[in-house]
């Protein structure tokens, strides 16, 4: 398939808004209504002070677990059952890897804005400059601009949304698009093992993957106890890799509904388990909501690198993984439109899964 009939269009588009970074660079005060969230929504004061560090989430040592370290591999079940998120070190991923992928990503949104509106979102696209998730003129707005690529595989990637005039950035998506998927499927096999299947049963069940990387730049805010960087939600994914700033934090995850900070770790990628991954694992495995917040003076940035299966996938539970403990709770969807359902609104928490799959008389 080439690049032109792949229609990433047919994932859905976000209407177009205008560039957060720019706002601030006219007017560092500035805060337009539509940035302003809800009182329900607003990073509140005591959430924003760190929590104590006995609610950090779980650091794990992905040497060991490739290497099938028993401890390791209960620590991984126990992440993805009452985290759902968890930071990896010794990951194998060279230094020199993230931090190229970093600079890249730096030197994309320092160009001028004449220059970043060359790889705009065009039309229906969702790829590209721009924003996700907004579907309406009233809906509030994330204080974030984002770059959307579509990184694997290489034959449906759409070069016109790839940066070439910036020296290496071509080189660094790709090196890092490689690591990271090497990373991702070893989670997964490992996971798999711990749902009672062999290495590759969870890769059988959801097929050929699909990489895409979600590009975050968060301007620093004024008011970041009104704003939000990216608001509350799960992602639509099997599993996610974040690489986030080594100083900044911004990352909060819900966890027995506190909002808890995941501090950065120096070379860390932060993983977490998606949508899809909650489905197949029939709710063992949780899919967490998370949200980001700004900083009053400094700029964030982050790469989310998500593992999507493959479009035609019919989602559902995996057969072991419902039985008389642990019923049915979701109901089956192909991916496609679990996708468009979920790309084409805005995103709110976890409703796009409760209102399209899950089973209503579930009790969890
Ligand atoms: O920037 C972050 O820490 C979170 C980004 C995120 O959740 C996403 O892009 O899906
Ligand atoms: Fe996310």
């Amino acid at each position: 398939m080439g690049s032109e009939e792949y229609r990433a269009s047919d994932w859905g588009k976000s209407l177009p808004v205008p560039s957060v970074q720019e706002l601030v660079r006219n007017d560092p005060r500035s805060l337009p209504q539509r940035y302003i969230q809800l009182h329900t929504d607003r990073p509140l004061a005591p959430v924003m002070a760190m929590a104590p560090s006995s609610s950090d989430i779980p650091i794990l040592d992905f040497a060991l677990l490739a290497k099938g370290d028993q401890d390791e591999t209960r620590k991984l079940d126990l992440a993805c059952k009452e985290w759902g998120f968890f930071q990896i070190i010794n990951h194998g991923v060279p230094e020199e890897v993230l931090l190229k992928m970093k600079a890249a990503i730096a030197a994309f949104f320092e160009l001028p804005l004449e220059e970043k509106n060359k790889y705009v979102q065009a039309g229906n696209d969702f790829q590209g400059y721009g924003q996700g998730y907004v579907a309406s003129e009233e809906q509030k707005l994330d204080w974030c601009d984002v770059l959307f690529l579509i990184t694997l595989p290489h034959e449906i990637r759409n070069l016109k949304y790839w940066a070439d005039t910036i020296p290496g950035f071509k080189d660094a998506i790709e090196r890092y698009s490689k690591e990271a998927q090497k990373v991702a499927e070893e989670i997964c096999a490992n996971i798999s093992l711990l749902m009672g299947m062999d290495k590759d049963g969870l890769q059988r069940s959801y097929g050929n993957t699909k990489q895409a990387m979600r590009m975050n730049y968060y301007p620093p805010c004024s008011r970041p106890d009104l704003v939000l960087g990216i608001n509350r939600h799960s992602d639509p994914d099997i599993i996610t890799l974040l690489l986030q700033d080594d100083e900044i934090p911004g990352l909060q995850i819900k966890h027995k509904d506190e909002w808890i900070p995941v501090k950065p770790i120096r070379n860390a990628i932060v993983v977490n388990v998606g949508d899809v991954m909650e489905i197949l694992s029939n709710g063992m495995y949780k899919s967490i909501e998370h949200r980001a917040i700004t900083d009053e003076s400094k700029a964030r940035l982050s790469v989310a690198t998500f593992m999507f299966p493959d479009d035609e996938l019919e989602i559902g539970p995996m057969e072991g993984a419902v039985d008389e403990h642990r019923p049915r709770m979701y109901g089956k969807m192909k991916y496609l439109d679990y996708l468009r359902y979920t790309l084409g609104r805005k995103i709110e928490g976890k409703a796009h899964l409760d209102n399209t799959l899950k089973i209503k008389s579930s009790s969890s």
